[in-house]
């Protein structure tokens, strides 16, 4: 549980990503979407309750810092892109990967690996400062794979995006997940929430309001109620 001085951001929060699934994660702004991110990724830390991450080999890791998480295998981006502007793309993507390592060139190597995943081997002498937003919510992206998390937590990477950016993006996570890494995505837009996820869990209120495969998540009255609306029961139906 997590609370802001009087507000209840999160309480019961259930989440399970399983290995090799994307996961949607919809709600309503200020649901607690991006709380549970903080607190699954250790940048906030819960006031009541523990975060304990089960590890592929059926172990439990119970990491407290943003480092101590990146080491057990979380990755994650932020909703607002903070690279580090006057850095070329690649040097940027190499920060992330030093969190796996402390060799240059293994670092560089790994960088250029996920610059090919995120579409972005083209632009890698770049100064970050000079993307499009696009290229910008990539790199988010790239700096968080460089990391070689085994799940990696997706902040509204399509958010701000032109069509087709979005297009590039959602190809993009399809490749993220065929690499075998579990994606964990905050999404409002619902045509791209619903083309990826495998699974879909709705917050609400800070809680888990439901979960389930996509097309029974977007029928289901209390999830058409709280987020989606009638609007969108209706669009889809005609
Ligand atoms: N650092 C903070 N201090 C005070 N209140 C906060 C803080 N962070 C979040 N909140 C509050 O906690 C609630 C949940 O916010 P959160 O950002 O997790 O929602 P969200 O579902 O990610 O929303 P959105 O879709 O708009 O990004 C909101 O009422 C928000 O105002």
């Amino acid at each position: 549980m997590k609370r802001f001085g009087g507000l209840i951001a999160t309480n019961d929060v259930s989440i399970t990503l399983h290995a090799g699934e994307i996961l949607g994660v919809i709600g309503p702004n200020g649901a607690g979407k991006t709380t549970v991110f903080n607190q699954l990724s250790g940048f906030i830390r819960p006031d009541e309750g523990v975060v304990k991450l089960r590890m592929l080999d059926g172990s439990w890791a119970q990491p407290s810092t943003p480092n101590a998480f990146a080491l057990s295998g979380v990755g994650r981006t932020f909703q607002i892109a903070q690279p580090f502007s006057g850095l070329s793309v690649l040097e940027n993507i190499m920060l992330g990967a030093f969190m796996h390592t402390r060799e240059r060139e293994e670092a560089e190597a790994i960088a250029r690996e996920v610059a090919h995943t995120t579409e972005l081997s083209s632009l890698l002498d770049v100064e970050a400062r000079s993307l499009t937003v696009g290229g910008m919510k990539r790199l988010e992206v790239a700096r968080a794979l460089a990391t070689r998390p085994r799940a990696l937590l997706l902040d509204e990477v399509m958010a701000g995006l032109n069509p087709s950016d979005i297009v590039r993006s959602i190809e993009m996570v399809k490749r993220i997940r065929n690499t075998g890494v579990a994606v964990l995505m905050i999404e409002h837009m619902m045509q791209a929430t619903l083309a990826l996820s495998d699974r879909i869990v709705v917050i609400n209120a800070g809680k888990t309001l439901t979960e389930g495969n996509p097309s029974d998540v977007v029928n289901d009255p209390k999830v058409i109620e709280a987020y989606l609306g009638t609007g969108y029961r209706d669009a889809q139906a005609a």
